[in-house]
């Protein structure tokens, strides 16, 4: 485990057994429909490749580019880096994020595909952390539960570091705090 990390909060095993879980639910539901995938990157890329192996439909893939963190402080200002490819008008989206934390930056693009004209948006995440919430947005599809801890691993970063872990870890406080 690297030295940094606290805990590991889930393992890889773990981690593929829910992603099994989850790809399961949205192949029964997306079956004769084809959705467009927009994974919101960065923390999102590792989530959404593993789960696009499992999703068993026809569906389109697309990224998004957003940012709202500096190192484990969120600005509260959601900032649209680089946009989606695709017109979204009509489409069918599931929305692919990392984690849920104050809610801001799923907030933001389920309001902007919506207002896009998007046909429906749902959103997976791999995590949620619902103690943080400061605006209204719940996960349609959500991998774990997790307690108030910033966490590294998986995509999940601290000023871009860590991503790599192939779990998700707690970071140590002395990491982070000074
Ligand atoms: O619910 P929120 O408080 O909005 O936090 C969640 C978002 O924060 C992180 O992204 P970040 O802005 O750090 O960009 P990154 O994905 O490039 O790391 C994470 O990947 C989510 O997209
Ligand atoms: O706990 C977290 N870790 C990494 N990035 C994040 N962005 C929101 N919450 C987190």
């Amino acid at each position: 485990m690297n030295n940094d990390i606290k805990e590991v909060l889930y393992s890889e095993e773990q981690i593929d057994h829910r992603l099994d879980e989850l790809a399961g639910v949205l192949t029964a539901k997306y079956q004769d429909k084809n959705p467009l995938v927009v994974s919101v990157l960065t923390g999102a890329m590792i989530f959404t490749s593993d789960m696009l192996k499992r999703l068993n439909f026809k569906l389109n893939v697309d990224l998004v580019d957003v940012s709202s963190y500096d190192g484990a402080d969120s600005t509260g200002q959601v900032k649209l880096v680089s946009d989606l490819k695709s017109d979204v008008n009509g489409r069918d989206v599931i929305i692919m994020e990392d984690i849920i934390d104050t809610g801001r930056t799923l907030k933001y693009l389920v309001q902007l595909f919506k207002d896009r004209g998007a046909k429906s948006v749902v959103t997976c995440a791999m995590l949620d952390k619902p103690d943080r919430r400061e605006v209204e947005i719940e996960g349609d599809y959500v991998g774990f539960t997790t307690p108030n801890e910033f966490l590294v691993g998986y995509g999940l970063d601290y000023n871009n570091l860590y991503r790599n872990l192939p779990y998700v870890g707690i970071l140590k406080r002395a990491v982070y705090a000074n």
